[in-house]
This record gives structure tokens, C-alpha cells and sequence, in this order.
């Protein structure tokens, strides 16, 4: 869109919907505000509505504050609002489009769109065919000197059969140059990050692989619910709203073998290679490796059934049958109506051998300055401490140049509960984890439990959060203890 000739028209289908609201209108109010949208540019939406103008920009505003990631710039807002059009009819009916084409037609000269349309088709799957046909049949794709494109995300088709008839109405009408088949997760700065990430980094791509790979975790969560959107959910569900397409092309980029050159049929050619490599599901692997649940209260949503089995939620173990990835699990997760929204890719790596898997690991620095004397269990019991965590005390020992004798350190109670919590290592600004303690209480529980100790950190310009540590010991035969050299990388 930011090359010659982007003046247009863009005309939303199903202009009151959650994909307008959520998505659409934020990102063109986010795009005018970084001055990347057209100056020749209007959209007509289309509801099937009583509306007025003024009561759709109203809300429309309400989506933009919502969910825009800009705040509102009152004159941006007004520059883009003023050309926003509703128009109200229904699009399985011939006649709403004749008036529909002289309306464009009239605001195309207001706007000097030179006849440039953007149909896109924000509506059910169902009506993608119904819509393509009648504007070619009412003569609003003319592919001559103006371009006109369509924009359609998903489910495409129900199976094979009917996504080949869709795509051949839609081919019969638009160029394939003129058709976006899309999908809005390749347009997240995590997806377009993947690929410089694993092949343009020297570290990554040397260990992208079943060898060092333990287990992917592609996950997708969602804290809100399907939001009135019953009618179209209930026939796709999770799997064929999330799945087959966003998940699947997260999956497809973090799995895909280096494309020739990163042109859009290079790429797609790897991804299908991927998933021509995924496992076929037989009705045994279905039971053993897909769960499917639904949010409570979703059967009470509108137009839900209340005998519904339609899934909100989906988890699957897929494999990728190829060389690099043979025997590595991919699990896939998406729901709604979770307790946190996040998208993420997990790559878990094997475990390093021994103890090293232990020194070279995540930990958490816990802020314990404003204790004088020792850190004790009642200290530790409201932290988040895990099965497996390193944990490292930040403590006032840290703020003082000179060796104090009266130094912080963890008393007995504190390392039982650290045991009982099965900590893997822990970590001190002190050159002891205790002092003058008799019996060496602190450390015997400690040690005795496998728990490694790192002793005399400097954690002055530390804060308080998750690091990444790095603290491979000397490797000194016989040794009980060694020097490491202690970094810790902050997580983001
Ligand atoms: N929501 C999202 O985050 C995303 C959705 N999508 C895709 O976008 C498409 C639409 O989804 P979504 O917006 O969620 O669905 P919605 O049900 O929220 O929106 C569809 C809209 O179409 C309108 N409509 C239905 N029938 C007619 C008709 N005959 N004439 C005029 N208007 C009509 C509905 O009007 P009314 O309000 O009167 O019922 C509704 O506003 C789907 O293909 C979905 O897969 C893709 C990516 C993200
Ligand atoms: O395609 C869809 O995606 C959204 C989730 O998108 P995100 O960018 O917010 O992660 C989902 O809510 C919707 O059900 C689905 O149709």
C-alpha cells in the first residue's frame, strides 16, 4: 500500500462486526497517525443496520480507543473520521449494490480514488462466494486501468472440495495479483522476527534442531470470549478459527528448512514442505494427542446452542515427520476466555549434562535490602519460588564497599523452605550463604538437598526480576568448590 497509486476506496463488508471493530478501524486510525495511510483514501462500511453516519463514527471511536495502539490525537481522528461512510443494506441482496456502486462512484471523484477499491470481506465465511459474484455481477471489478482487490482471512472453505470451489469463484473475478488471502499473525513483529531470528543468527541456527531441541510450545490465549460473534463461531470453533491457519503458520515459520531468497513463493514453498511433514492423525493419535474444552457460560452466549460442542479451546502434540525434526513434539494450545492474553513460540532446549544445567539457566533476583540481619522462611513464603527455580538474594550486603562482618545471610528455616521447594541453586551477595552459624546448619540442608550455592555476587545495579544466569564453574577435578565468572542476562 505505501508504493504509487494507493488512492482508494476501501470498502468493509460487515462494518459493524468484531474484525472491523477489534482490528480494522484501529489499524487504519493507527496508520493514519504514523502518516503511512493514503491522503486519497475513504471507507464505506457496510451494515445491515438503521445507523447514522455520525452514530457509526461514534463507534467506531470507541473501538479505536479500545484497542488502537496510539492514543487519540483528536485531529487525526477527525481527519480520518470524516471519511468513514455507513451504508446500510443486505449483501446477499442484488439491489443494495447498485446503489452501493453510483455511492462509490460519488465519493471516488470527491477523493480522487481513481475508481482504486479495497473489498474487504469482514463477514461470515459463508457469504466470501455469495459477495465476490454479485460485484462482479453488478460490474464493480473492472481490473482495467484502476485496480480493485479482495481481502479475505479465514476459514477458507470448509475442506478441500469447498475451498477449490471458493477459490475458483474468486479467481474468475479477481486477478491473482488483485487477491489477499491473508492472514493477520504474519503482520506481528514476532512472526516477521522468526525468520531473522533463526537463519540470520549464527548462534540459533546451528542448534534449530532435533539434536538439541527437547520441545516446541506454540501457544495463542485469549481473555476474551467470542464477543457476539456466536453465529460464525459455532461453526468454526478454535480449530478452524486459530488452528489450521494462525497456529499452523507459527508453526510452519519456526519449522521451515532456510528459504532460497525470502520472496513470498520461496517461503511458501518451505512452509509447505512442513506441513506435507506433519503426522497424519488417525482416529488413535486424536484421542491420545488433541484436548478440546469450552469456557464455561459459552453455551449461554447469543446464538449458541445450549447443547453446544463446539471448542473454545484446543491443545494438540503434533509431529513433524522430517529430518531436522524427527521425535520433537510440537504442542500446539489456543483458547479463549484464558486468565492472560499472550501469543507465544517456547523453544525448549535439551538439558545441559550435570550440573551445568543447573549454573546455566533462567533464576529470579528477589529484592531483599530492606531486611538487616538474615533472611529467614517467613521472608521467602509470599515469593514466587517454583520446583527447579535458581533464586538469588539481592541484599543490603550489596550497598556497602567495605566487608561487614554482620553480612545478610539465610538462616536455617530459610534454606528447609528453599529445599522443600526444590530449588535448584541459590545465590548471595555475601561470601557466605550463612554466618557463624553452628553445625553449618545453612549450608548442610543446602548441600545435603543437591542445591547448588553461589557465593559472593555483586548485585548492586541488580533489580528485582527474571535474568537468564550464566555461571560455569572452573572444571577442577576433585574440587568441592570452584570460581565462576556470574552474569546475568535480564529476560524480556
Ligand atoms: N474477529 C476477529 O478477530 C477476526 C475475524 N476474522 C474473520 O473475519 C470474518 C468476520 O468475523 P467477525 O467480524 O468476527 O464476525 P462478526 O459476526 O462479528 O461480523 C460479521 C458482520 O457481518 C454482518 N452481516 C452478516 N450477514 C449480513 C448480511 N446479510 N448483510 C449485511 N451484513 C451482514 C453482521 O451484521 P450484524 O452485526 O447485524 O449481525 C456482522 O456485523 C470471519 O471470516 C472471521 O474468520 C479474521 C481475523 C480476526
Ligand atoms: O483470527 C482471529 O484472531 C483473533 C485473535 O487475534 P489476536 O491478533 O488478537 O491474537 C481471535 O480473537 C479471533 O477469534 C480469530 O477469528
Amino acid at each position: 500500500m505505501v508504493k504509487n497509486n494507493i488512492s482508494n476506496i476501501m470498502v468493509i463488508f460487515g462494518g459493524r462486526g468484531d474484525l472491523t471493530h477489534r482490528k480494522l478501524m484501529p489499524a487504519l486510525y493507527n496508520l493514519k497517525y504514523q502518516k503511512i495511510l493514503p491522503e486519497n483514501f475513504a471507507v464505506v462500511s457496510i451494515g445491515r443496520r438503521d445507523k447514522t453516519e455520525e452514530q457509526y463514527r461514534n463507534e467506531v471511536l470507541e473501538s479505536v480507543k479500545n484497542y488502537s495502539r496510539f492514543n487519540i490525537d483528536e485531529k487525526i481522528w477527525q481527519d480520518l473520521s470524516k471519511g468513514i461512510y455507513y451504508k446500510k443494506f443486505d449483501f446477499t441482496d442484488g439491489k443494495g449494490y447498485i446503489e452501493l456502486s453510483s455511492f462509490l462512484e460519488e465519493i471516488d471523484k470527491k477523493y480522487n480514488a481513481k475508481g482504486n477499491r479495497v473489498y474487504y470481506l469482514a463477514v461470515a465465511p459463508e457469504y466470501f462466494g455469495i459477495i465476490v459474484e454479485k460485484l462482479n455481477r453488478y460490474g464493480m471489478v473492472k481490473n482495467e486501468t484502476s485496480w480493485q482487490r479482495v481481502v479475505i482471512e479465514k476459514p477458507f472453505g470448509e475442506d478441500l472440495k469447498s475451498a477449490q470451489r471458493l477459490n475458483k469463484i474468486i479467481t474468475d473475478v479477481f486477478t491473482e495479483r488483485n487477491t489477499y488471502r491473508i492472514d493477520h499473525y504474519l503482520g506481528k513483529e514476532m512472526l516477521q522476527n522468526i525468520i531473522v531470528i533463526r537463519f540470520a543468527n549464527v548462534f540459533f541456527e546451528p542448534v534449530w534442531n532435533r539434536r538439541y531441541i527437547d520441545n516446541v510450545q506454540i501457544s495463542s490465549n485469549e481473555t476474551v470470549g467470542i464477543e457476539n460473534r456466536g453465529g460464525y463461531y459455532e461453526k468454526a470453533g478454535a480449530l478452524r478459527d486459530m488452528v489450521q491457519n494462525h497456529m499452523l503458520q507459527l508453526l510452519t515459520l519456526t519449522a521451515m528448512e532456510p528459504p532460497v531468497n525470502l520472496d513470498t513463493e520461496s517461503i511458501r514453498d518451505e512452509k509447505v514442505k512442513v506441513l506435507k511433514s506433519l503426522e497424519i492423525f488417525t482416529p488413535g493419535a486424536v484421542e491420545k494427542n488433541i484436548v478440546r474444552g469450552q469456557y464455561v457460560g459459552y453455551r449461554q452466549e447469543d446464538k449458541v446452542s445450549p447443547t453446544s460442542n463446539t471448542e473454545t479451546f484446543m491443545a494438540l502434540k503434533v509431529h513433524v515427520e522430517n529430518f531436522r525434526w524427527a521425535g520433537v513434539p510440537f504442542y500446539i494450545r489456543t483458547g479463549k476466555r484464558m486468565p492472560a492474553k499472550s501469543t507465544e513460540i517456547v523453544i525448549q532446549f535439551k538439558p545441559l549434562p550435570g550440573i551445568l544445567s543447573k549454573v546455566i539457566t533462567k533464576c529470579k533476583v528477589f529484592d531483599f535490602t530492606n531486611i538487616f540481619d538474615k533472611i529467614t522462611s517467613e521472608d521467602l513464603v509470599n515469593k514466587n519460588i517454583q520446583k527447579g527455580n535458581f533464586i538469588i538474594f539481592k541484599t543490603r550486603n550489596s550497598l556497602v564497599e567495605d566487608f561487614d562482618f554482620e553480612f545478610v545471610y539465610l538462616d536455617k528455616s530459610g534454606a528447609l523452605y528453599l529445599k522443600e521447594k526444590e530449588i535448584v541453586g541459590v545465590g548471595i551477595d555475601a561470601l557466605g550463604i550463612e554466618r557463624s552459624q553452628p553445625d553449618h546448619e545453612t549450608h548442610k540442608i543446602l548441600l545435603e538437598a543437591g542445591i547448588v550455592i553461589l557465593e559472593g555476587l555483586r548485585l548492586k545495579d541488580v533489580e528485582e526480576g527474571e535474568y537468564f544466569l550464566y555461571a560455569a564453574p572452573l572444571k577442577i577435578k576433585g574440587a568441592e568448590a570452584a570460581p565462576t565468572r556470574a552474569v546475568l542476562i535480564k529476560e524480556e
